[in-house]
């Protein structure tokens, strides 16, 4: 995380924004130097378990990398540090979507749960998009235990190193049209948002709204991103 200044995150306002939209921005997470530091490790084979060519799968154009353990010590203090601050909120989600599961305040003790369900290996990776890749309309679910938010640092320059490639969340609302929101964010920002489905308040109570992410057409340049997804895959 940002070492040169303290990282300054409105929690109160980030649970708000969960809460009305099922995402929040954090601005600045990483710093200009992490963000360079975790990119250039895409070229490097020896922290990574496995690339995905996107367009084989259909899932889009572009590739990816999934880290593998022990991860780069940046990712793995985000991943931490990022669920313990969201795992209040997760739990009012699973009260409010009437499921029975709640998580565990302390992340090694989530990730212990995992492990013992059989979803062992790590779900971290590394994104990279060039001119005319995409990333289609998806939800990151790896097994039957996951964390309803996931995180995505941006770690290329929107201005400088790339055009197009926003990010897009949808969602699904019961008997409606769905709802789009492209977000554009700048080198180290963070979003936070919802990996399947979230609680809206209704005048009858509340119901679930299915969320989905992707990524616009990349029109030039080189994009990268982070991806913190915090249960891990069987
Ligand atoms: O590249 C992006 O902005 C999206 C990445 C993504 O789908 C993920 O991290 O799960
Ligand atoms: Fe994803």
């Amino acid at each position: 995380m940002n070492k040169e200044k303290k990282i300054e995150v409105n929690w109160d306002e980030a649970y708000l924004g969960l809460e009305e939209k099922g995402f929040f921005v954090i601005k600045n997470i990483f710093s200009k130097h992490t963000c360079d530091k975790i990119k250039n490790l895409y070229q490097v084979d020896s922290y990574f378990r496995n690339k995905i060519v996107m367009e084989r799968y259909n899932f889009g154009k572009g590739e990816y990398k999934y880290l593998d353990y022990p991860l780069p010590k940046e990712v793995e203090k985000a991943r931490k540090y990022l669920y313990e601050k969201l795992v209040n909120i997760a739990n009012v989600w699973q009260v409010k979507m009437r499921k029975e599961e709640l998580f565990p305040e302390a992340y090694p003790q989530f990730l212990e749960i995992c492990h013992k369900n059989g979803q062992k290996r790590p779900t971290p990776l590394i994104l990279k998009y060039k001119k005319g890749d995409f990333n289609c309309l998806h939800q990151d679910l790896y097994g039957d235990i996951y964390f309803p938010f996931q995180v995505v640092i941006q770690l290329a320059d929107s201005i400088n190193d790339y055009e197009g490639g926003e990010l897009v969340l949808t969602e699904q609302r019961p008997r409606m049209q769905s709802k789009a929101n492209v977000i554009s964010m700048q080198k180290g920002d963070a979003i936070v948002f919802a990996v399947n489905e979230r609680p809206v308040n209704g005048k009858k109570g509340s119901y679930k709204v299915k969320m989905r992410h992707g990524v616009s057409e990349v029109k030039d340049g080189e994009r990268y991103t982070l991806g913190i997804i915090f249960h891990d895959a069987s």
